[in-house]
């Protein structure tokens, strides 16, 4: 089977937990709680830091140059376009104290898996880490659209849906698919990064509001 499918297949129950988690489909439907989003849009600022660095470790290491410039843009388009989303979001909804935010453990133990695997993991491991972020949040992105009622949270839902994380999410299987790795080791980054999902949103879920 192509890689990509196998680790697709691997995490297929968490992914869909993750598509009908309550905050997913709250934010899908807009009937999500504005403070929980709120929650989740800081600690997602703090995460979007550590993906920063983790897409820098990725240029860093890469073994061919066409994957290092795409892994040094995307850490760029991640520090500036996704974080400036964020921003707008906080600027809307009275959120004054992006940059002081206290790191919550959900955010912490998936930033440390990330950039630990970055840092002692070999290449193929840190792509299997990071490509339940572009492809999960693309998929979810997209199943939100086709149902969306929400206009609250639109343009969350269009910034994951549109084409440019969709081609994303192309990419990162592109890379799965190409990468020098033993399938175990990358079956079991893929499947640690989508229960690290999983948990972001279920922290989110059960914030304090
Ligand atoms: C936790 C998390 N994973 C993936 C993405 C997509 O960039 C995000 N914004 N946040």
């Amino acid at each position: 089977m192509i890689r990509s499918l196998a680790l697709r297949d691997a995490a297929a129950e968490v992914w869909e937990a993750s598509l009908q988690h309550p905050f997913v489909q709250g934010i899908g439907d807009g009937t999500l709680d504005e403070a929980a989003f709120r929650w989740y849009i800081r600690q997602d600022y703090r995460f979007l830091i550590d993906y920063g660095r983790l897409l820098s470790l990725g240029a860093a290491r890469a073994p061919r140059l066409s994957w290092m410039r795409r892994f040094a843009a995307l850490s760029l388009a991640v520090l500036e376009t996704e974080m400036e989303l964020h921003r707008g979001f906080a600027a809307r909804w009275g959120v004054t104290d992006l940059e002081a935010v206290v790191v919550e453990p959900a955010t912490a133990a998936y930033c440390d898996f990330l950039l630990r695997t970055a840092s002692l993991g070999d290449f193929s491991e840190l792509v299997a880490a990071v490509a339940p972020c572009m492809w999960g949040y693309a998929e979810i992105g997209t199943s939100l659209a086709a149902n969306a009622t929400s206009d609250r949270y639109a343009e969350w839902i269009e910034m994951y849906a549109g084409d440019e994380f969709g081609e994303l999410a192309d990419w990162s299987r592109e890379l799965l698919d190409e990468v020098d790795g033993e399938l175990e080791a990358m079956k079991a980054a893929f499947l640690t990064s989508s229960r690290h999902e999983l948990a972001f949103w279920e922290a989110a879920w059960q914030s304090p509001r």
